[in-house]
């Protein structure tokens, strides 16, 4: 069986990069290391040592000019220090078979680098991003997710079986934004829109407040891109590891909890190695 390396990247003001790294063990990777960005730039760490990258939540950068924009730019323009561009890294990362995750803050990075949802392949090209939640104000709150059983997606492959999977959110920006209206057209019709905000009272998608926390079109809670490799979510599957950081574990409420998304993608890379020859 083949080597489940996790890195999880931090720095500039990510705030669950510990937590990320804990769900990702707890789902059976081998390691998973929490390394600076700077460690990246400096080539003291590569990518290519690792299987299954994960952008964690947090406010990089202060969210300053919008959440993620300021470190997409570091990602789009720096190079390392052995003069390697760091998004030739990330391309060769994804072209060998690796696995991307971006939660919350880390979902609103690949949107604006444009890694996802990558239609017509084109990686780097922003097509969507995520903006102010139409409740004009920050939600932190539990939702339901209804994953889509036809996603391409790796990580909720197989969790439709479940019904809804209950999540927290806690963001400002999450608000999925398309350039134009074909564009979400085609986030539904090639099933690039991996999980939904449900409305509780019927498990179907919902725009309605506060079940739908941001006001996301289609409910959009999480993309993937054509190869279902990748995947961007505001909410935080990592918060979610253990019965009891579920609001009703005291009632006994039973929930498949976020780390399945973990696990899913630690299953996928154990039977599909990645080649980063
Ligand atoms: N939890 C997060 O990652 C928050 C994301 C971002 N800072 C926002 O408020 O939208």
């Amino acid at each position: 069986m083949s080597q489940v390396n996790t890195l999880v990247i931090t720095g500039y003001g990510t705030n669950s990069h510990q937590e990320t790294a804990h769900a990702a063990r707890l789902a059976g990777a081998d390691r998973a290391d929490v390394v600076h960005f700077s460690d990246i730039v400096a080539a003291k760490v590569r990518l290519s040592e690792y299987q299954f990258l994960v952008f964690p939540g947090g406010f990089l950068d202060g969210d300053d000019l919008g959440a993620a924009q300021a470190a997409a730019q570091r990602w789009l323009h720096l190079s390392d220090a052995e003069g390697q561009p760091l998004l030739d890294s990330l391309n060769r990362f994804v072209d060998a078979g690796g696995l991307v995750l971006g939660i919350c803050n880390g979902f609103q990075l690949l949107v604006k680098l444009g890694v996802l949802p990558a239609l017509d392949g084109k990686r780097f090209e922003r097509q969507v991003s995520l903006s102010h939640n139409d409740s004009a104000r920050y939600e932190d709150r539990w939702v339901q997710l209804k994953p889509n059983p036809d996603s391409p997606c790796i990580f909720t492959k197989g969790l439709a079986v479940h019904g809804v999977l209950p999540m927290p959110v806690r963001h400002g920006e999450g608000k999925l934004v398309a350039r134009d209206a074909a564009t979400l057209q085609r986030l539904q019709d090639e099933n690039l829109i991996a999980l939904q905000y449900t409305h509780p009272e019927t498990g179907e998608a919902t725009q309605e407040h506060p079940w739908n926390p941001n006001g996301s079109p289609l409910a959009i809670a999480g993309l993937t891109d054509p190869t279902g490799h990748i995947l961007g979510l505001m909410p935080h599957p990592e918060a979610f590891h253990h019965a009891t950081n579920h609001p009703g574990w005291t009632r006994g409420e039973v929930a498949v909890p976020g780390t399945a998304l973990f696990a899913n993608a630690v299953r996928y890379l154990r039977e599909n190695p990645v080649n980063h020859s």
